[in-house]
C-alpha cells in the first residue's frame, strides 16, 4: 500500500503497521513493555498506539519526525510526564505497572533512570554530582562513596579525564564531558534501564562519538532506550528501532531490518530522508 505522509488522517485502516515481539527472536527477557498506551496533553492525544516490548541489555532507538511523540513516549516510561500529561494503558516494568498508585515513584526512577537532551549537572563538584542521590538515600560511608564515584565515572568513560579534579565544579566541564557525567550520575544509583532523550543533540561530533562508544559498552549492564534524530546514530548503536509517526509506533524491528528492509512504506520514506 502506498502511503502519502501528507494525507489527512483517515482513521486506523489506512496505516500499515509492523511491530515485532523481540522475545520471539531474542534470548533476552523483556524488561519493559507498553500496552495500549495513550498519552494526552489536555484534549490533545499525543500517543495513541505504542505497544512495544524492550529486551534486556539491548539498545532500542526511537526515531521519527518532529512532533511524532518520541519524547512523550520516552518520558511516560518512568513517569516524567506526571502532572503534565495523562497516561492511559499499561507500562510494565518487569511485569509491574509503573502507573499503579502504590508505586514508589522515587524508587522506580532509580531503576528507570533518565538522561536529558541538554546536560544538566548540578552546580556542585563532579564528586558531589555522583554521590548526591546516594547521600539522600543514606549512604554516608566515604570509602563506599569513593568506590561508587570511581566505578560510575569509569563506566561512563570519563574517569581518566576527571580523576584528578573530582572537587572541581561540574559546570567547568565541556558539554560532552557534562553529558557523560550525567550518565555517570544516572548509573551511580544502579539502575536497570537508562532512558536517553536525544543525549547527543547538543554535542560536537567527537563528543558524540565518545558518547556512542560509552552507550555501546553500557548495554552490557543496562537496557537502553534512546530517542534520536540522528539516523546514522540509530543505525550505529541500536539493536532495535521503533519508527514513530503521528503519535503511533508504526514499525518496530531489528535496526538492520528497519534501515535496509523496512516493511512499512512510511518508514522507508523516513529512513530514506524523504521527510522529517
Ligand atoms: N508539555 C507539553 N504540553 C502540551 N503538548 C505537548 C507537550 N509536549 C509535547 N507536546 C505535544 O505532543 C506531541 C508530541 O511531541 P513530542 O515532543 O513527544 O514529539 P517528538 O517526536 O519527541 O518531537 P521532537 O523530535 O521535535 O522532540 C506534539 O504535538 C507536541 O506539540
Amino acid at each position: 500500500m502506498l502511503i502519502n505522509p501528507t494525507s489527512p488522517h483517515q482513521g486506523d485502516s489506512w496505516l500499515e503497521r509492523n511491530i515485532v515481539d523481540p522475545s520471539e527472536r531474542h534470548d533476552s527477557p523483556i524488561v519493559l513493555e507498553t500496552k495500549q498506551l495513550r498519552v494526552f496533553y489536555g484534549e490533545n492525544e499525543a500517543i495513541h498506539e505504542g505497544d512495544l516490548k524492550f529486551p534486556e541489555h539491548q539498545i532500542t532507538a526511537l526515531i521519527g519526525p518532529s512532533g511524532s511523540g518520541k519524547s512523550t513516549f520516552l518520558r511516560s516510561l518512568n513517569r516524567m510526564n506526571d502532572g503534565v500529561a495523562t497516561v492511559k494503558g499499561q507500562i510494565l516494568y518487569r511485569g509491574v505497572d509503573v502507573n499503579q498508585p502504590e508505586i514508589d515513584v522515587y524508587e522506580m526512577r532509580r531503576r528507570i533512570g533518565m538522561v536529558f537532551q541538554r546536560p544538566n549537572p548540578f552546580s556542585k563538584s563532579i564528586y558531589d554530582n555522583i554521590v548526591f542521590a546516594l547521600r539522600r538515600r543514606g549512604v554516608t560511608d566515604k570509602a563506599t562513596l569513593d568506590e561508587i564515584v570511581e566505578t560510575s565515572l569509569k563506566q561512563a568513560a570519563i574517569w581518566d579525564e576527571v580523576k584528578d579534579s573530582l572537587q572541581k565544579s561540574a559546570l567547568a566541564l565541556s558539554g560532552g564531558q557534562q553529558q557523560r557525567l550525567c550518565i555517570a550520575r544516572a548509573i551511580a544509583v544502579q539502575p536497570d534501564i537508562l532512558l536517553l532523550d536525544e543525549p547527543a543533540s547538543a554535542l560536537d561530533p567527537i563528543s558524540t562519538g565518545k558518547l556512542e562508544e560509552t552507550l555501546m559498552t553500557l548495554k552490557q549492564k543496562y537496557t537502553i532506550i534512546i530517542v534520536t534524530h540522528n539516523m546514522q546514530q540509530a543505525a550505529r548503536i541500536s539493536d532495535y528501532t521503533a519508527f514513530f509517526n503521528m503519535g503511533r509506533a508504526l514499525e518496530y524491528n531489528e535496526t538492520s531490518k528497519i534501515f535496509t528492509r523496512p516493511k512499512v512504506q512510511l518508514t522507508n520514506n523516513y529512513v530514506a530522508g524523504d521527510f522529517g
